[in-house]
């Protein structure tokens, strides 16, 4: 039984003329780290909200741990931490108090008035998770006084504090900074390998869909496509090789006499491109005589692979 399965899953808003997510269907094992690439509007909230019992669905089957989101959504929320594209913090408190009520709301331990008065294994947690994200400082100062990137680091430690089954992060490293990124990504992957947590991430940033197991491309509330990035760029894409030659004619008709294919600019007089074909590149090579001014051969990213998908499902949400 996979840790998400996400069948058919249709929301329409009240009042909208069409739905937001229009029948979605995925799986997430467990232990997968799990993204929802897609542009502005294309239905990566609604979804990430449904799945963490935040927002009824219109129609569809969606489980969390073999859990209903609407049926048994207490044990799904004991399941999940989250980490919300808006802020969702408590302004007046501090910003270890947030963390506090936080932790006592899920259980984990009875509430005492004080951070002192709180049980070891609480405070031990707190202090290791505010390190981390370089909060140390600032745990003890009201949030409405910390910066947008800070109350952003303790929305994320306040949603690691239980330990959760699956974590659900909503653009989590918007608005941080390249360092506090880049440790977020090592506390998150350690903390999947100490306990196995699968993580349901939504993003922009084509880098962190790059590391992940599974990818699925959502635009205008549909699935493009789900694949690992490797194959998704595999499916899409090819190699292709990059020439020049101060005798571009010469290249040219060595090329054709190959029996290759090749694409030039209409001026002739840009590099020229072959794409991959039956020949390797090592083949290709041995086969000119020509003196080559350039040779370079362009692998395709994941984020060329992703506009690829965008334009066959019909261009990115304006
Ligand atoms: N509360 C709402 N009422 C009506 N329509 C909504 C509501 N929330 C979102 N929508 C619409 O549903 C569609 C999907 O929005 P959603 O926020 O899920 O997209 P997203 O992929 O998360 O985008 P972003 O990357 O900008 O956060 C959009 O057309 C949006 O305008």
């Amino acid at each position: 039984m996979p840790m998400i399965l996400v069948e058919e899953l249709i929301k329409k808003y009240d009042k909208a003329k069409t739905p937001a997510v229009k029948g979605v269907s995925f799986a997430v094992e467990e232990g997968e780290l799990f993204a929802f690439l897609g542009p502005n509007g294309a239905g990566k909230t609604t979804t990430i909200s449904i799945l963490t019992t935040t927002l009824a669905k219109t129609s569809g089957t969606v489980t969390i741990a073999g859990y209903d989101v609407e049926k048994e959504a207490k044990q799904v929320r004991e399941k999940v931490g989250i980490i919300f594209q808006q802020p969702s913090l408590d302004l007046q408190l501090s910003a270890e108090e947030n963390i506090r009520f936080h932790a006592c709301l899920y259980g984990m331990f009875s509430y005492r008035p004080t951070f002192r008065l709180m049980p070891s294994e609480y405070r031990k947690r707190v202090l290791e998770l505010a390190e981390i994200v370089g909060i140390q400082e600032a745990l003890f100062k009201p949030v409405k006084k910390m910066s947008g990137g800070m109350q952003r680091k303790l929305e994320i430690i306040r949603s690691l504090i239980h330990t959760p089954a699956v974590l659900f992060l909503d653009e989590p490293t918007q608005g941080l900074d390249a360092v506090s990124r880049r440790s977020l990504w090592e506390y998150i992957n350690s903390m999947r390998q100490e306990h196995g947590t699968t993580v349901f991430l939504t993003t922009h940033y084509i880098d962190e869909a790059e590391q992940v197991d599974k990818v699925c491309v959502i635009n205008h509330g549909r699935i493009a496509g789900c694949s690992s990035p490797e194959e998704m760029k595999r499916s899409l894409l090819r190699q292709e090789l990059i020439l020049d030659a101060e005798d571009r004619e010469g290249l040219t008709s060595e090329l054709a006499d190959l029996g290759l294919f090749y694409q030039q600019d209409e001026q002739k007089n840009g590099p020229i491109v072959v794409p991959d074909q039956d020949m390797t590149v090592q083949e290709i090579i041995a086969g000119l005589k020509t003196k080559l001014t350039v040779l370079k051969i362009n692998e395709p990213s994941l984020e060329d692979a992703y506009v690829e998908y965008l334009r066959k499902t019909g261009g990115a949400v304006a």
